[in-house]
């Protein structure tokens, strides 16, 4: 049996893995990435043929940077959910190396992959993506969950386009009726301006983080890049983006209202379906997969 060796040697990763308590048999296949402790790849149950997304995490790193609590939050919350556009948490294992947690395969890859190779999407576009990160993000909120890492590489694309959220890694759970949240222990992409400022936090970060989502998809650039984190956190920090005048107005006031630098003057998630950019024309039930390469047709 061959394995896959990491660069620093110490996981080994088997390209069989057998899960003992539902005595299933997967194949490792394509390496799809990887990020903190945790790589993935593409694995099959090779009795049924079903494709999964598999996330491996070596124990020997989870131990040694004292991970065991954060996989343990993320697993916890992961299978507790159970909707269209966050990601199917199937099952999850172990061996004496690694944990391994078995997910709904995304085949059209995650937004990030979109935007590379579209730079900028239609309005008609965004919005039948921001509905439904808003479905998803909507249903997290009501079961008092927050992502606090919403990102493109985290909303994931199935075969019709469909946006399913991924990626607990960062994701809590609110305990009690106005708790704010006074830690957060990794580094959100989009991170809201409380957490910077080191001040509490809850659902707004992930109103700010969609947001942010938006802007890209419809200037092409994330609202607060610069060439330095440092610089990046500093206009954060001051709340300090261009909207440029091509956005239309009612996709300039829908991304202005989440990115508020005060979370209290943000839209709660519900609000957000109420905006002009989503009422004022239909959204979308469908796109076409030409959609990963180039813009619709107008109608
Ligand atoms: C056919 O489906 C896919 C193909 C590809 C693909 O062809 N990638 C190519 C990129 C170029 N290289 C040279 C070859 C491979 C990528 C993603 C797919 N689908 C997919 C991926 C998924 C999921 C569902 N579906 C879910 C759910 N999580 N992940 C996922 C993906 C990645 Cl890259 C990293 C992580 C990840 C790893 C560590 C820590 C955290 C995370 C994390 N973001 O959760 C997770």
């Amino acid at each position: 049996m061959s394995s896959a060796r990491n660069d620093d040697k110490t996981i080994d990763i088997p390209d069989r893995l057998y899960d003992a308590s539902t005595k299933t048999n997967y194949k490792r296949l394509r390496f799809f990435g990887k990020g903190g402790f945790a790589k993935c790849y593409e694995i099959v149950d090779v009795v049924t043929n079903n494709v999964y997304a598999g996330k491996i995490v070596s124990k020997k790193l989870m131990i040694k940077h004292n991970q065991k609590e954060k996989m343990t939050q993320e697993i916890t919350i992961h299978k507790s959910l159970d909707h269209p556009n966050i990601v199917k948490f199937h099952s999850f294992f172990d061996d004496n190396n690694n944990v391994y947690i078995v997910l709904e395969l995304c085949k059209k890859r995650s937004m990030m992959e979109l935007h590379k190779r579209r730079k900028v999407i239609t309005e008609y576009e965004c919005r039948f993506y921001i509905y439904q990160i808003i479905q998803g993000v909507k249903y997290l909120h009501d079961h008092r969950i927050i992502h606090r890492d919403l990102k493109l590489g985290n909303l994931f694309l199935n075969d019709d386009l469909n946006v399913k959220i991924g990626d607990f890694g960062l994701a809590t759970r609110i305990e009690f009726e106005g708790e704010r949240k006074k830690t957060l222990c990794g580094t959100p992409n989009y991170i809201a301006p409380e957490i910077l400022n080191k001040k509490g936090h809850s659902y707004e970060v992930d109103i700010w983080s969609i947001g942010c989502v938006m802007y890209t998809l419809l200037v092409g650039q994330p609202p607060f890049e610069t060439k330095s984190l440092k610089d990046t956190y500093t206009k954060i920090k001051k709340c300090e983006y261009r909207v440029p005048n091509s956005l239309r107005k009612t996709a300039a006031d829908m991304i202005v209202a989440m990115l508020q630098s005060n979370p209290e003057k943000r839209p709660r998630i519900g609000q957000l379906l109420n905006f002009e950019f989503l009422t004022s024309s239909p959204v979308p039930t469908s796109l076409p997969s030409s959609c990963l390469t180039m813009a619709p047709r107008p109608d």
